[in-house]
């Protein structure tokens, strides 16, 4: 997030520290209450066959090298190629990508210091260009054009600007274009912003009606504390309500151009369930990571609230017009 101060794991107030959970318990306090055992467990590779409408969230620290900050070229041909067969099955996939303020941070080298938010925004505009190349580039190559949506959160609460996104979200997929989403970091100041990409692509998950959403990581998935500080921390693999166990379990991002760590995942979590779209965070570090997640590597499902019991009189119920 531009202008944001990250918290420090320390800040976290509820966050366990040597308590270590088991399958059963956590099965337990992830389920909800009308929900009768035994419980089919979700697959994310099952999630990922039957979803129709995929929105895809790739993080910042999968595209640019920590070290050399140059985009992992090979890396992204491979997801571009997972992209591509997804199209050629039927399903249709939306990106979400982060990237532009690592791509465009080499620009201030030699500052020995942190990015003011001015600098940020300014190596948002130069890395968006890049980060932009590279996805038309890859995707050129399949036969398919790309279209860049820089969308900030005012852009997807106001029901003008977001039927406007709604149509052009949907003239895209309809002329075989991906849709490539980030935050539009230029204009988007810290009262009004996002600030981290995965609730940004909840959002638009809900505002397509998708069918599931992957965020792409560093890890396999969220674990029962961060496993950088807990190496014996186990990872949860279903996740069916976010309780405040579950809640408790996230820690912030470690990483320089990352945001959020584990605790906007879960806000987006809340989001994509409730409106009935599934969620699955994966490890994306490795080659053609999503045909990994269809292989069953390990990940965190998340599972929808029943369409049928979707909370109805809000906004959402009328998005997107049928
Ligand atoms: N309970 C947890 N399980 C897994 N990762 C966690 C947890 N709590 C905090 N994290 C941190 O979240 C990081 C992933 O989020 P982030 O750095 O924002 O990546 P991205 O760029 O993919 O959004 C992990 O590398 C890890 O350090
Ligand atoms: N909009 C910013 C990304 C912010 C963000 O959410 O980053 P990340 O935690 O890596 O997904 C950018 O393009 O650099």
């Amino acid at each position: 997030m531009l202008g944001h101060t990250k918290k420090l794991k320390s800040d976290h107030p509820a966050r366990p520290h040597s308590r270590l959970f088991g399958y059963q318990e956590i099965e337990k306090m992830s389920s909800l209450p009308w929900q009768q055992h035994p419980i089919q467990k979700t697959t994310s590779a099952g999630q990922l066959r039957s979803a129709r409408r995929i929105i895809v969230k790739i993080g910042s620290a999968l595209l640019v090298d920590p070290q050399t900050r140059k985009l992992r070229g090979a890396w992204l041909d491979s997801l571009i190629a997972d992209v591509a067969r997804f199209f050629s099955r039927g399903q249709q996939v939306i990106l979400v990508t982060s990237g532009a303020v690592a791509l465009g941070s080499c620009q201030f080298d030699g500052l020995d210091r942190p990015l003011r938010i001015e600098e940020k925004q300014s190596a948002a505009a130069i890395g968006q260009v890049r980060l932009m190349l590279a996805y038309e580039q890859r995707l050129k190559r399949h036969g398919f054009a790309s279209g860049q949506m820089l969308l900030t959160s005012q852009d997807i609460e106001n029901q003008n600007r977001r039927h406007n996104a709604w149509s052009t979200l949907q003239q895209l997929l309809k002329i075989g274009a991906v849709p490539i989403i980030n935050e539009n970091d230029t204009t988007a100041t810290a009262e009004i912003c996002f600030g981290d990409n995965d609730r940004l692509a909840a959002r638009v998950a809900q505002m397509v009606k998708a069918d599931l959403l992957i965020l792409l990581s560093n890890l396999d998935g969220l674990f029962t504390e961060d496993p950088h500080d807990n190496p014996l921390a186990r990872l949860v693999t279903e996740v069916r309500c976010i309780t405040p166990e579950i809640e408790a379990m996230a820690g912030h991002s470690l990483t320089r151009y990352s945001s959020g760590g584990m605790v906007t995942k879960l806000m987006a979590a809340k989001i994509a369930m409730g409106a009935g779209c599934g969620m699955v965070i994966a490890r994306g570090t490795e080659p053609y990571p999503l045909a990994a997640i269809e292989n069953g590597s390990p990940s965190t499902s998340f599972v929808p609230i029943a369409k049928d019991k979707l909370f109805a009189g809000t906004f959402d119920e009328l998005w997107p017009p049928e």
